[in-house]
């Protein structure tokens, strides 16, 4: 079996694969603060080979993980931001300071669909751009949904906004605390979403497919006005992509990958992002 973990800062993710048939297992999440003690929802490491790690925590979750797992299983690979990889140039001034889950990413969206921005909706909200060709052009960071309610320290950072709620719902105004919290940073994450993708693509004259992740992609999804996907599995799609080790991973094919969107029309980004210049 295949051990995939996407250490985050809130969650550290694993998922179980099976290495003959490529099958997805299994999968679970553990907060990423704590310790990882057996008898939590962690998997059995005695039916695990080979084990590949995306890790974006602080070094001693790595360092603690890499050390719980040496000795279990048979080999173990950590994905590190570099310079180049899989035809896709990192677009940091320093390469190595992206974060993992970031690169991973960018490397799965341009295997998908050569060249795409992608929206990872976890503590922060990333958005990272790769043009067709492969360059990387760097991103951005905005604080996630949850952090975005903690700051307020209003009282309302458990009660998270349902991605099944209606549509307009969360664009009316608030009328009670928690309304007007999750409406308001509902808004700035997906207006901050629509209009940084927008104004690249009129910047690089290029319409690029997006591609949506993280635990909080599906409510971030609601308000994207462009062509998209959800891809849950991406930052392991990285992984695949970077350490492929069954038939299907070495034939390039990424496990839940979604069939890449049709942007619009460049012309329509344009017109659109000339009219919100006029609000
Ligand atoms: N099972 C869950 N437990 C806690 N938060 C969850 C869960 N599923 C989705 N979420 C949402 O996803 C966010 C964490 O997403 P994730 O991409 O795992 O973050 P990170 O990669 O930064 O650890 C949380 O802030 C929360 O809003
Ligand atoms: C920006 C992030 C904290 C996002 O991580 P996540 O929300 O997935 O926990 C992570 O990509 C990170 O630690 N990046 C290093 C700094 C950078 O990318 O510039
Ligand atoms: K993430």
């Amino acid at each position: 079996m295949i051990l995939d973990l996407d250490i985050g800062n809130t969650l550290s993710k694993w998922r179980l694969k099976d290495s003959a048939s490529s099958e997805i297992r299994s999968r679970g999440a553990v907060w990423t603060r704590e310790e990882w003690r057996p008898g939590a929802d962690i998997p059995d490491l005695d039916i695990v080979d080979t084990v590949r790690i995306s890790s974006v925590a602080r070094r001693s979750v790595l360092a603690q993980t890499e050390q719980l797992l040496k000795d279990r299983v048979r080999a173990v690979h950590v994905a590190r931001s570099s310079r180049e990889a899989l035809g896709v140039t990192n677009g940091y001034v320093e390469p190595e300071r992206l974060g993992v889950d970031r690169w991973m990413g960018a490397l799965a969206g341009y295997q998908l669909a050569g060249g795409s921005c992608t929206v990872d909706c976890g503590s922060a909200i990333t958005i990272d751009f790769v043009l067709p060709g492969g360059r990387h052009l760097g991103g951005y960071i905005l604080p996630g949904l949850r952090l975005m309610k903690e700051s307020l320290k209003l009282g309302t950072r458990n009660v998270a906004i349902d991605p099944d709620s209606e549509a307009d719902e969360l664009l009316a105004p608030g009328r009670r605390t928690v309304e007007a919290v999750n409406h308001g940073i509902y808004m700035a994450a997906v207006s901050a979403v629509n209009r940084i993708y927008s104004e690249v693509c009129d910047r690089e004259g290029v319409a690029l497919p997006m591609l949506v992740t993280g635990g909080d992609a599906r409510v971030v999804s609601r308000g994207i006005r462009v062509p998209h996907a959800i891809w849950p599995d991406m930052v392991y799609a990285g992984l695949e992509a970077c350490f492929p080790l069954t038939a299907a991973e070495r034939a390039g094919r990424m496990a839940g990958a979604p069939v890449p969107p049709k942007p619009v029309a460049l012309e329509k980004i344009r017109a659109g992002l000339a009219f919100s210049m006029l609000l």
